[in-house]
């Protein structure tokens, strides 16, 4: 196993770019997510990670060998790189077994080779009993778990994944993030995983690369990117919370609740502000008015286990807290926030 670098990777089509100045390195046996809205480039980074496409600058390494630069090219089917589409891409007339063993065909594999690898994966994935059923014949989470047992039969060094829960309901996909998670387990190799859905990525990966246009806007674990997210665009996207303006404030530090209320106090449209991240369980209702902040009731919505309370500050700005008791709308309380991040402004 090896590490996989992409060492200032871009890509454009006609002069266009949509790849810019990418550089990351995956650790052998890291799950790795990449992240973003549609258009950010995810499945360019991994068809050019896969062998589909070129890199138009930089080059991708896999341990000591470059696969891809402006000299070089290692064609797909020598890269033993695994791969899961949203699609699943199942050959229909072939029974599940014969999906997942047709990797090892081309290879030429030996026959019995070939049987205990098939018989091994399907075990992984709990398919053991379909194994002469037809793609038609199987639900759309049990097609995707033999396009995983079919991706893992060449014991591929990274295992790519495009989207491969788009696909499924709500309940197929937490199940099945369970079955990537003892997958992953399992086999140990690297994974990178294409997805714009942050709860996701966050609940999979041990880092995940949030990119935006083209560009990686912060590289990190999924607690680093809860708690310090760069700037208000990724504050917005990962997680719940608000992002408040308020006095000007140092970028990327934690700020105490003491100074936070300061902040909020003096902040004023007129001078120079700063954002900050403030969490909902950061916010506590008190019953003193003393360094507490007035708010109504905007918004009070059951989630099952609490209330979503949507509060509104003196001055109009939304803030997202959580109560174990339904609030009454427009009802004046008082707040005080535990602390909160500030934030870069979005570039
Ligand atoms: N072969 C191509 N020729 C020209 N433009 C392309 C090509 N492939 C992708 N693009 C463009 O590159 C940009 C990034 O596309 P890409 O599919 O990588 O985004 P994505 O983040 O995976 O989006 P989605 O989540 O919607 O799949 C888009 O603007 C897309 O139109």
């Amino acid at each position: 196993m090896a590490r996989l670098i992409l060492d200032g990777v871009e890509k454009s089509f006609h002069g266009a770019p949509v790849v810019k100045d990418l550089n990351l390195t995956i650790e052998p046996g890291e799950f790795v997510a990449l992240l973003g809205p549609s258009g950010c480039g995810k499945s360019t980074i991994l068809r050019m990670l896969a062998g589909f496409e070129s890199v138009s600058e930089g080059q991708i390494i896999h341990g000591d060998e470059c696969l891809s630069s402006m000299t070089c090219h290692v064609p797909t089917e020598e890269r033993n790189f695994g791969m899961v589409f949203q699609s699943y891409a199942l050959w229909p007339h072939m029974t599940v077994k014969e999906n997942v063993a047709y990797p090892l065909k081309v290879q030429k594999t030996p026959m019995a080779e070939r049987r205990k690898r098939v018989k091994e994966a399907l075990e992984i994935v709990q398919l053991e009993e379909y194994a002469d059923r037809l793609p038609a014949q199987l639900s759309g989470g049990q097609r995707q778990r033999v396009a995983l047992a079919r991706s893992l039969v060449t014991e591929p060094d990274v295992v790519l994944f495009d989207e491969p829960l788009a696909n499924l309901d709500r309940h197929l996909r937490a199940t099945m993030e369970e079955t990537f998670r003892a997958f992953h387990k399992r086999t140990g190799a690297t994974m990178v995983y294409v997805t714009h859905d942050q709860s996701e990525a966050m609940s999979l990966a041990d880092k995940i690369a949030v990119l935006k246009k083209g560009q990686l806007v912060q590289w990190g674990t999924p607690q680093e990117l809860y708690a310090t997210p760069k700037n208000t665009w990724l504050a917005n996207f990962i997680g719940r919370g608000s992002v408040l303006s308020v006095a000007a404030v140092a970028p990327q530090e934690y700020v105490n609740g003491a100074k936070l209320y300061e902040l909020i106090c003096q902040y004023s449209p007129e001078k120079t502000a700063s954002s900050v991240l403030v969490r909902p369980q950061d916010i506590e209702f008190v019953s003193s008015h003393d360094a507490a902040l007035e708010v109504r009731v905007y918004s009070c919505i059951f989630r099952g286990e609490r209330y979503d309370i949507e509060l509104t500050l003196n001055d109009g700005q939304r803030l997202l807290a959580y109560s174990d008791i339904p609030m009454t709308l427009e009802n004046q309380h008082f707040v005080r926030l535990g602390q909160a991040w500030s934030l870069e402004s979005e570039s």
